[in-house]
């Protein structure tokens, strides 16, 4: 049959009066009003008007319209967008039911897991409490927030401090690259008491896999990832999607296999061995632990810290090279607040860090620029719950608009301007901490490795400047590409090419 430009039309009609009818007769029980939003069609949704390039900042346009709280629908799944900071605090500390995990991408993540999810970051309820909870108390005991984890950091900075010394004067461009390594490798340590030669190709392909991937991912699909029909249609980021699952899979399970041969109860050596040797005492059939479910969780909670681990933090630290050759007059008086406090003749370390306000405050200024994670990951309502008059139906979807609230006009005056001054106290003498700088998020699922990334960022940055000079390639015209982000979920610096001088010799 051959369809008419109006019959399809006419077919569109149709099905959008229907869905507005059963959208209206499907309205929950639950007391309390549907937050308004911009209209949807059947089955997409919201889809088709959003940015696809740069999907958030549909959310972001949305809120202006709709306000601080307010409802989409992204294929079947309906979303409320919160833009109020004390909302998005209370909601996201206070009320359990807030705390599910929406995984947007779920059909593409469980091709690795078979349909059911696994790890820190996509799980819910009981497995999700006693992973996290095991999570934060093993990587503390191995050293989050802790000295030792300061010296593991510094052990890779000393490689990065040498290879920006080994390039000196000669154009880079794949600072985040190198910078992925060394921040996964100090995880890596913690978690299976091994780490890789910055330069081993393996692990060079392996953050570099990673990073194309979610390129691809949100270039091919955009919002469009959202619709469960695209995994079987495919597209080039959901292939490359697979083959770096199977690829990582591949690595995880022989680590694992590794340890269990050379496993001796009673002596954990890593985050490994503890796990194991929770499993091997679980008896709890429901646990996370239990049997075949513990090895698969293993697995899972691998890839969340290998992933969260490098790919966030070298985010980050690429828009901070970006941000210091951008504003040259920042990066000089960061220098000049270390070569004050810290001198030349030793590293900058963690007990530096109340005596280099700038420092800090640049860093929560970057954090806020950049808002890498720009309505952070998204959560589920886990039972039906009305809050602040409105109705959440079990299973929608919540994003924290954290872009608005860094962006907001209302709570900084001036977002749209670098300026790091704005942590300082009015003296310039003491960083001040702002609520409403939210780049880990906030209450019950707020960033597991929060201590560790604030760490690793201020020691690169201070003992970076204290012996570097930074700024864009003269020679080349295009190595400053300007603040604008790729496109994508994640925001991450378009590439740019960046020249180092040692300042110290
Ligand atoms: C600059 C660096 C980082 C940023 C901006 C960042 C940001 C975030 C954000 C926004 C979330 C979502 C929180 C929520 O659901 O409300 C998150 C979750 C998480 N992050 Fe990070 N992160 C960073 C580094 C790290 C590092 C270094 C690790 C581990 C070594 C890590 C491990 C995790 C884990 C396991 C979760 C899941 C928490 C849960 O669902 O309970 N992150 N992070």
């Amino acid at each position: 049959m051959v369809l008419s430009l109006p019959l399809v039309g006419g077919l569109v009609v149709v099905a959008a009066i229907f869905y507005y009818i059963t959208r209206k007769e499907n309205k929950p029980k639950l007391e309390g009003k549907i937050p308004p939003g911009p209209w949807g069609l059947p089955f997409i949704g919201n889809i088709l008007q959003m940015d696809w390039k740069f999907p958030f900042m549909s959310f972001v346009k949305w809120a202006e319209e709709y306000g601080d709280i307010y409802s989409a629908r992204m294929g079947s799944q309906t979303v409320y967008v919160i833009s109020d900071l004390k909302m998005v605090k209370e909601m996201f500390s206070q009320e359990p039911a807030f705390a599910g995990r929406l995984n947007p991408a779920e059909g593409v993540n469980d091709l690795y897991t078979n349909g059911q999810m696994h790890g820190v970051i996509n799980t819910e309820g009981r497995h999700w409490e006693d992973l996290r909870r095991f999570t934060l108390r093993q990587l503390r005991d191995f050293g989050f927030g802790k000295s030792t984890m300061e010296g593991l950091i510094m052990d890779e900075l000393g490689e990065i401090l040498d290879w920006m010394k080994s390039k000196e004067g000669l154009p880079v461009r794949d600072v985040k690259q190198r910078m992925a390594v060394a921040v996964v490798n100090s995880v890596w340590t913690l978690v299976t008491g091994k780490r890789y030669k910055q330069e081993d190709p393996a692990i060079l392909k392996l953050t570099k896999d990673f990073t194309e991937t979610m390129d691809e991912l949100s270039k091919g699909a955009g919002p469009g990832i959202m619709l469960p029909l695209l995994r079987y249609v495919g597209f080039k980021g959901l292939t490359l999607w697979r083959n770096h699952l199977e690829n990582l899979k591949a690595l995880f399970s022989s680590i694992v296999q590794e340890h269990k041969e050379t496993y001796t109860e009673g002596s954990p050596r890593d985050f490994v061995d503890s796990f194991l040797g929770e499993i091997n005492s679980c008896k709890d059939e429901e646990s996370p632990f239990y049997k075949d479910v513990g090895n698969r969780q293993l697995i899972g909670v691998i890839k969340d810290l290998f992933e969260a681990g490098s790919e966030s933090s070298s985010t980050t630290l690429s828009w901070i090279f970006l941000y210091l050759s951008t504003f040259p007059e920042v990066q000089k008086k960061l220098q000049e607040e270390i070569d004050t406090v810290v001198g030349n003749s030793r590293h900058c370390s963690l007990t530096d860090r109340p005596n280099l306000p700038y420092t800090e405050s640049f860093i929560s200024e970057a954090l806020r620029y950049s808002s890498g994670a720009p309505v952070g990951a998204p959560h589920r309502t886990l039972t039906d719950v009305t809050y602040k008059g409105y109705a959440f139906p079990k299973h929608t979807g919540i994003m924290a608009n954290q872009y608005g609230i860094h962006f907001s006009p209302k709570i900084w005056g001036d977002p749209k301007n670098f300026r790091p001054e704005r942590f300082l106290s009015p003296d310039g003498k003491t960083f001040k901490k702002h609520e409403a700088l939210i780049p880990f998020s906030t209450g019950r699922r707020q960033c597991a490795g929060e201590t560790m990334a604030r760490d690793t960022l201020f020691l690169y940055t201070a003992n970076i400047c204290q012996k570097f000079e930074i700024k864009f390639d003269p020679n080349d015209p295009k190595a400053n590409p300007g603040l604008k982000s790729k496109p994508g979920f994640i925001l991450s610096p378009q590439q740019y090419t960046v020249i180092f001088k040692d300042r110290l010799n």
